[in-house]
This record gives structure tokens, sequence and C-alpha cells, in this order.
């Protein structure tokens, strides 16, 4: 009888080096700053996530082939295996290995969804750890190209602790960052329920990404080459957290960067993110300069539209005075207001929302209102909070001012 064939072995730095990689995926993150919570469980070693050098290394270290490592590849990113149980195509002694070296696919049971009017689905994931996240899939019909998007709105964080004063997530507090895996398999889980690809993903759901960095761009990786999803149908959004803007250009994605401003000024928008007091405006518009500068991808200036608070047509005027600072490499997204419970803020009306772009755009500033999904399943831009009941603050607004322009 033939000899078994020996295990191709990887080059010893390359292999020491995706070890390192691999083992690292069962510590649990380090925490982000400002927020207490303890860290994740991490009892299992989450397969999804890795790349195939890495996969085809774990194949080596447990005494299989090299190519088992890609059959493992093609179980998770194209049969969208959920469990090892599951690898119907790779040995049994293989699959008990994995078991019994604590590996699992790092899938997570959907524990509720629900779907609005206008299709938009938000998902609530309950993790290993009994936390409970929520992603969202958007989805788009483009009828003008005959095609199809569907967007994935993902959480990076369980909870968020910057605590911005309209934003349910900020209000309901901070457990824990996501691991790279619980961040990638958000957006399978959205195909599995809409049976279809997600095409965009932007970083905009639960949390803040800038505090769970190395998490999120171990996801966009994977999002990007295994997944195949471009980088710059991904957009990440922060409000802003001190010395990672830099950090991330120095990446070089070719992702948008959406920065989350709400105020024209440093001392309102003080008053509405509390944690603008720790990144002066003007440092944080110097860093998105050099963002634009860095990686020639133009920054997306977030601004949620309070009434009364930050809606007027002298304030729009103060932000494109500001933006001028800026160079050219921006854009402005308008957000009206959606409503949060325990929250006295209200929704501009739709003219005024008008003026505000009107005045942007007399002053050159290239502006978009972003049109609201998602909303009567709570499922809309800062309505996250580990919940599916009803908003009341919906059912008792029938009247509800400006629906938004889209
Ligand atoms: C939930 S945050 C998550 C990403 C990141 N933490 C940030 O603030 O950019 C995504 C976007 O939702 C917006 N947002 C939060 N609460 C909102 C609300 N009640 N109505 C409209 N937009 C809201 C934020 O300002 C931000 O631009
Ligand atoms: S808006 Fe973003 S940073 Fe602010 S509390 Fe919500 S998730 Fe956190």
């Amino acid at each position: 009888m033939a000899a078994a064939p020996q295990p191709v072995r990887a080059a010893p730095t390359l292999a020491r080096a995706l070890r390192a990689r691999v083992a690292a995926t069962a510590k649990p993150q380090p925490q982000g700053g400002g927020g207490g919570g303890g860290g994740a469980s991490a009892s299992r070693r989450a397969l999804l996530g890795l790349s195939e050098p890495e996969l085809r290394q774990l194949a080596l270290d447990l005494g299989q082939q090299s190519y088992r490592g890609k059959q493992l590849h093609d179980l998770l990113y194209k049969s969208r295996a959920n469990q090892i149980q599951d690898f119907n195509y790779v040995p049994k002694a293989f699959r008990e290995a994995l078991l019994g070296a604590g590996w699992s696919v790092g899938r997570s049971p959907v524990h509720h969804a629900v779907t609005a009017s206008d299709g938009t689905t938000k998902i609530l994931l309950k993790l290993e750890d009994k936390r409970l996240i929520e992603t969202v899939g958007i989805p788009v019909d483009d009828d003008n190209k005959g095609s199809s998007r569907l967007t994935a709105c993902v959480s990076s964080q369980v909870g968020c602790p910057l605590r911005c004063s309209f934003c349910a997530t900020g209000k309901g507090g901070f457990a824990r960052n996501l691991r790279p895996h619980e961040i990638v398999e958000q957006v399978l889980a959205i195909e599995e329920v809409f049976k279809h690809r997600v095409t965009n993903v932007v970083f905009m759901g639960m949390g803040e990404p800038m505090l769970n960095l190395n998490s999120v761009l171990e996801a966009h990786r994977c999002f990007n080459k295994e997944l195949k999803i471009g980088q710059r149908m991904m957009t990440i959004s922060t409000v802003g957290v001190p010395n990672t803007i830099k950090m991330l250009a120095s990446h070089k994605l070719q992702s948008t960067l959406a920065v989350s401003l709400h105020a024209p000024n440093q001392k309102l928008r003080e008053m509405i993110v509390p944690s603008a007091k720790s990144y002066p405006l003007w440092a944080l518009m110097d860093d998105c300069k050099n963002y634009f500068l860095e990686t020639g991808r133009r920054v997306s200036f977030e601004y949620t539209l309070l009434a009364g608070i930050n809606d007027e047509k002298e304030q729009a005027e103060e932000l494109a005075q500001l933006l001028h600072t800026c160079g050219g490499g921006y854009h402005v997204n308008l957000i009206p207001y959606n409503p949060i419970e325990g929250s006295e803020y209200k929704r501009p009306y739709r003219k005024v929302v008008q003026a505000f772009v009107d005045a942007l755009e007399a002053r050159k500033i290239t502006v978009s209102v972003r049109q609201t999904r998602g909303l009567d399943a709570n499922a809309a831009c800062g309505q996250l909070r580990n919940e599916f009941q009803k908003n009341p603050l919906l059912e008792s607004s029938p009247s509800e001012p400006s629906l938004v322009p889209t």
C-alpha cells in the first residue's frame, strides 16, 4: 500500500506568522476606550474571517494536507456552511480535530428578524455570550440599471460608550467590542435572510468603529478578499476618535470615510456629542483633510438634523464656511432625525430641510439628504438598541412632520 502523502509545509517564517494570526483569533479583543463591560467570552475560536493561507496553515497544524485548508475556505465563503458538522467533504477525522481544538465556524443564531414596510430588515443575532446585536439589510432596486443592491449596515460594538444625545445605541450603554467574525457573520446572516448577495457594507450599525478598529479592519479585509465586496462599496462611519482617522488613512483603503459632524461649531457639537470635548473641531477637520490627501477618497460629513437645534439657515452657512477650510474632498449627507424613545428631539419639517440644502448648495457644497429606511421597524439610523418592540414615538405621532425627500 502506498504511504500517505506527507503534508506540504509552508516556509517557517510564514508559517509562524500565520500561526500567530490564527492563534490571535481566539483572544478577546481589547476593549474600546471610555467603556466598561467585560471582554468577549472567547471559548471557541472562529474560522470565519480567516484567509485562505491561514486556513491552509491551520490544516497543516492539524496534520492535514494544505489543500484541506482551501476546502475550508470554500465551505466558509462559497457554500456558507453554518457549522463544522456540515463540512461534508472534509474527512471526519479533520472535522473532529477542528472541534477538539476548540474551533467553530463562528455563526450565531438569528434571535429575531423584523421587516419594515419598505423591505428593510433588522436582524438580531444572539452571540456566544448571549448578548444581542443588530444588523440591518437595506434592499434597493435600481430600476434604471436593472440591477438591485443590498446594503448591510453592520454593528462594530455591543452598544456604544460615546452616548451621543440623539442615538438609541448611545443611550443603551456599552458592553463590549465585537470580534472580527462577529462583524463578518452579520453580512452572511443578511444574505441568508434576503437570499441575495450583499453588494455594499456600511459600518453604521451599533457602536463606534474607531474604538474597535482592528476588528473592523479585519472584517473589512474579509468582506473585500473573501466575500468579494469592492472596497469602494464600503463606508466606515465615525463620530471622531482622536488619532484614529490618521491610523485609518495609513491603510490607504479605497473605502469612504463618513464623519458624523452634526454641528458647525465646537460649542454646539459638544452639547449634542459629548465625546467632542476630547477632539476639537479644528483637529477633526485637519484629520479629514489629510485623509483625503492620503487616500484620494472624499470624506462624507454626516449631519443629523435636529429641529430647532442645528437646522437653521445660519448654521448651514457656518457649516459651509467650516467645510471650505477642509479643501475640496468632501460631501455632506443630511440625516433628518429618526425618533427614539426617551428623547425630546424632533425631526425638522421638510421645508426646513430643503432650506438647509439650498443654503449649502448656494455656497457650492455638494449635499444629499439620506432617504429614511426601516423607520417602522426601528431599523433606521440611530434606532438600533437590542430591542424589537414598536417605537411608541412613532405610534403616537402619525402626523410626524417632514418625511424625507428622496
Ligand atoms: C449609529 S451611528 C454608528 C457609526 C458611528 N458611531 C457614528 O456615529 O458615525 C451611524 C449614523 O447614525 C446617525 N444617527 C444616530 N442617531 C440618529 C438618529 N436618532 N436619527 C438620525 N441619525 C442618527 C449618526 O449620527 C451616524 O451618522
Ligand atoms: S451616533 Fe455613533 S458614536 Fe454616537 S452613540 Fe450612536 S453609535 Fe455611538
